[in-house]
């Protein structure tokens, strides 16, 4: 069994090769100007092009971006997966999907049982789902350092390949994986020295990680 990695609100050539060197299948790029993480479109597309030709997949993530935002992102970066991880609704979501040519992962932010339906609607449109924690009001939608109950989402099964994220870290992801049965993981502020600073060392450490605690 592998676990899929997401490395995400990525900002240096080294945080993009660190992610490479460690085994991650997606790199994320945050395209939303309050997050410390913001890049441009134009930066990410360099930083995947000093990382080499193999390299994890570019994940664009936005945040009830416009179809203007949207083709500015693709047309720069061509990423070969949209992150959708605002309030967007299903409908934008097969909208987005249909408009854009491209497979879109959606964030559905779990506090409880409630939330896990809510995630039902958007497995039938998305190609992806990636489960995160609730953002406090008025705070940033993701990369907050947040977790929530895995226990909702074990035993649980979606038509669709998802992510598990919000607050993991090297010390506690082997004990996600295994509490909610995830196929993958994404961490953001877990590989960080500071917020918005990605720190290589933990980037190899969490795949390493990831690794060690899948059978
Ligand atoms: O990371 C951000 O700054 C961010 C801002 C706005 C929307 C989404 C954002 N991140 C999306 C992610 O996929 C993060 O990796 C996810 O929320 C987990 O973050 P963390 O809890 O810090 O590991």
């Amino acid at each position: 069994m592998t676990v899929d990695v997401k490395i995400c609100g990525c900002t240096t050539p080294e945080a993009v090769a660190a992610a490479r060197d460690a085994g991650a299948m997606f790199v994320g790029f945050v395209f939303y100007p309050p997050s410390p993480r913001n890049v441009s479109p134009a930066r990410a597309r360099e930083l995947m092009a000093e990382a080499g030709a193999i390299a994890p997949l570019s994940v664009a993530v936005v945040v009830d971006a416009d179809d203007e935002t949207l083709a500015g992102i693709v047309d720069t970066l061509a990423p070969p997966l949209l992150q959708l991880h605002g309030e967007e609704p299903p409908e934008r979501v097969a909208d987005v999907r249909a408009r854009f040519g491209l497979p879109v992962m959606k964030a559905v932010s779990i506090g409880g049982e409630a939330d896990l339906a809510r995630a039902d609607g958007y497995a039938e449109v998305a190609d992806r789902l990636l489960f995160d924690a609730k953002p406090q009001p008025g705070g940033l939608p993701g990369g907050n350092a947040r977790s929530f109950d895995w226990k909702l989402l074990g035993g649980r099964s979606w038509a669709k390949p998802w992510l598990l994220s919000g607050g993991l870290n090297a010390d506690t992801v082997g004990e996600a994986i295994a509490t909610a049965h995830a196929p993958g993981v994404d961490v953001s502020s877990g590989v960080e020295s500071e917020p918005g600073v990605k720190d290589p060392a933990k980037i190899r450490e969490f795949c390493a990680a990831v690794r060690d605690n899948v059978a």
